[in-house]
């Protein structure tokens, strides 16, 4: 069990080390043991002490495997080796809040109705741990779970047993939405509110024992919803799920009560986000990769968003960039309201083509990326699909095709539409906002692949198969503290097709521009 070095820190204040801290300080190694006497005053207090996580639950919990430097996750050093040996210099780190960061945790719903776990598993177990002070989670989360345990206790709810498939309730996923604009900006993140789904062990709202679901959401809405002393609870959603896998969310969902919509404000934009939807658990170290992508997609650009989720990325770089079109690629169907939603929001003044399709990026990839300049992909942490690395790795060869071909690339003409199986399969399982013509048109292919990672070790793989032929070349990359306590981060890095440019030579003569991240 750790000891407090210092005083716990405010969730809400991070810890700033000045960029030059990080650079020449050479970094303390972890304590061996931890010290019995009390802590020494403050002021003297290295970045790796003030950086610590101070977590009661650090050695029962799975979530946090790092105490100290929270600020830089030791991988770092790994990560600016790898960039430097492929060319890029400048690899920066922007490392922003480090405690209360969370804003989305699914949790394990364990124990009995009189003792009832609400937490993560413990390493390599299925016995899970109590985590009611976690340090990662938004403190609205944790307040949350104890309102939930409460509930849980009154109205005799009956937590899972995973061994004999018996219990009713399995999981508890808690998202906090920081978007209150009737508060100052400066409130709102503290004041975020919570939209609770819980997962329950039936085929539905019907079954008999939903009823105490129902008696669940009531109970959170009444002491945590408006009417409440303290206002924590944004919504209580309902899902089922009977199987006995290890998936947490069956198929069925059901909005049980307080606001269906639930939004966010992200990369300029507002946000829907259904429970059912892919959200990121860092909703501020997101906001701020989202800014630092749009530098790297021209105005006006043609982009593919692979691994799109609700089309979060897409769609602010269609806001900020007035992008000629966006397409977002996804396989979770349950996705596409918030899609939807979202651009119900969308400012009046984008007029791009815009269209969100359900499908699978690793079925025929190159039809997905025709017509676009810019490519980005967001995978889940395992990486991207094989077939889409070839069909990267293969855009000059099919470019060179169908310039030598004898029917030039851009004169198909329309009775020819089923020798243009992107066209027709853009058409499907799709929502498409303004101008179709746009997306049909063009024929380019991408010269910039954008690739936002938080998979380090497939990233590497996946990076190395794509430069191996020489086809992609890596311009840039950054990093950014989307997981403090965890040896993950998230990368977002720039490749172009073809040749490395030499940047240095082309930028001579100009001034230097200061530096705004931690340079590593
Ligand atoms: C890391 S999330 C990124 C989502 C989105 N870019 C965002 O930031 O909100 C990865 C997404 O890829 C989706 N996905 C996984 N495999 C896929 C596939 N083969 N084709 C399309 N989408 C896929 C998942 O459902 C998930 O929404």
């Amino acid at each position: 069990m750790p000891l407090c070095l210092i005083s716990p820190p405010s969730p809400f204040i991070t810890c700033r080390v000045s960029p030059a801290a990080v650079r020449n300080r050479p970094l303390p190694p972890p304590p061996p043991s931890l010290p019995s006497l009390p802590p020494p005053p403050s002021p003297t207090l290295t970045p790796s002490l003030t950086c610590a996580l101070q977590c009661p639950h650090f050695q029962s919990c799975s979530g946090c495997t790092e105490e100290f430097n929270l600020h830089r996750p030791l991988i770092l050093d790994e990560v600016d080796r790898f960039f430097k040996g492929h060319g890029v210099s400048d690899f920066s780190f922007d490392s922003s809040r480090l405690w209360g960061w969370r804003c989305r945790a699914k949790l394990a719903v364990r124990g009995s109705s009189m003792d009832p776990l609400i937490g993560l598993y413990q390493e390599g177990t299925h016995n899970a741990v109590d985590i009611p002070d976690c340090k990662a989670h938004h403190p609205n989360i944790n307040a949350a779970i104890e309102l939930l345990r409460r509930g849980i206790r009154e109205l005799n709810v009956e937590p899972y047993y995973e061994d004999e498939g018996t219990g009713d309730f399995r999981y508890v996923q808690m998202a906090v939405t920081t978007h209150n604009t009737s508060l100052p900006a400066s409130d709102r993140y503290r004041n975020g509110k919570v939209q609770v789904a819980l997962v329950w062990n039936s085929r539905n709202e019907n079954s008999p024992n939903s009823e105490k679901l129902t008696a669940l959401a009531n109970f959170l809405w009444r002491n945590g919803g408006p009417r409440s002393n303290v206002h924590l609870i944004h919504s209580v959603w309902g899902n089922f799920q009977t199987s006995t896998n290890n998936i947490i969310f069956g198929n069925r969902w059901r909005h049980l009560i307080g606001e269906r919509d639930f939004w966010e404000h992200v990369g300029g934009i507002d946000i829907s986000l259904a429970p059912s939807s892919f959200g990121q658990a860092n909703t501020r170290a997101f906001d701020a990769l989202l800014q630092k992508l749009h530098k790297y997609v021209p105005q006006g650009s043609s982009v593919t968003d692979l691994y799109a989720g609700a089309g979060v990325i897409g769609l602010s770089l269609a806001a900020a960039r007035k992008c000629r079109s966006v397409k977002c690629i996804e396989v979770n169907k349950e996705s596409k309201l918030s899609f939807e939603k979202t651009v119900q929001r969308f400012p009046s003044f984008v007029d791009s083509s815009i269209s969100w399709h359900h499908a699978d990026a690793s079925v025929e990839p190159l039809s997905w990326l025709m017509g676009s300049d810019v490519v980005v992909v967001d995978p889940p942490r395992k990486g991207l699909d094989p077939s889409l690395i070839d069909a990267l790795r293969d855009l000059s060869s099919v470019e060179r095709k169908a310039k030598s071909s004898s029917e030039s690339f851009g004169s198909y003409s329309k009775d020819k539409e089923e020798k243009r199986p992107w066209i027709l399969r853009a058409r499907e399982a799709s929502v498409q906002i303004g101008s179709k013509a746009i997306l049909e048109n063009n024929q380019s292919l991408p010269r910039t692949l954008i690739y936002i990672s938080c998979g380090w070790e497939s990233f590497k793989e996946d990076c190395k198969a794509l430069m191996v032929s020489k086809e992609w070349s890596l311009e840039k990359a950054h990093g950014f503290n989307f997981f403090p306590g965890t040896q993950s981060i998230e990368v977002l890095a720039v490749f172009k097709r073809g040749q490395r440019v030499n940047l240095k030579k082309k930028k001579s003569g100009k001034k230097k521009k200061k530096r705004v991240t931690n340079q590593l």
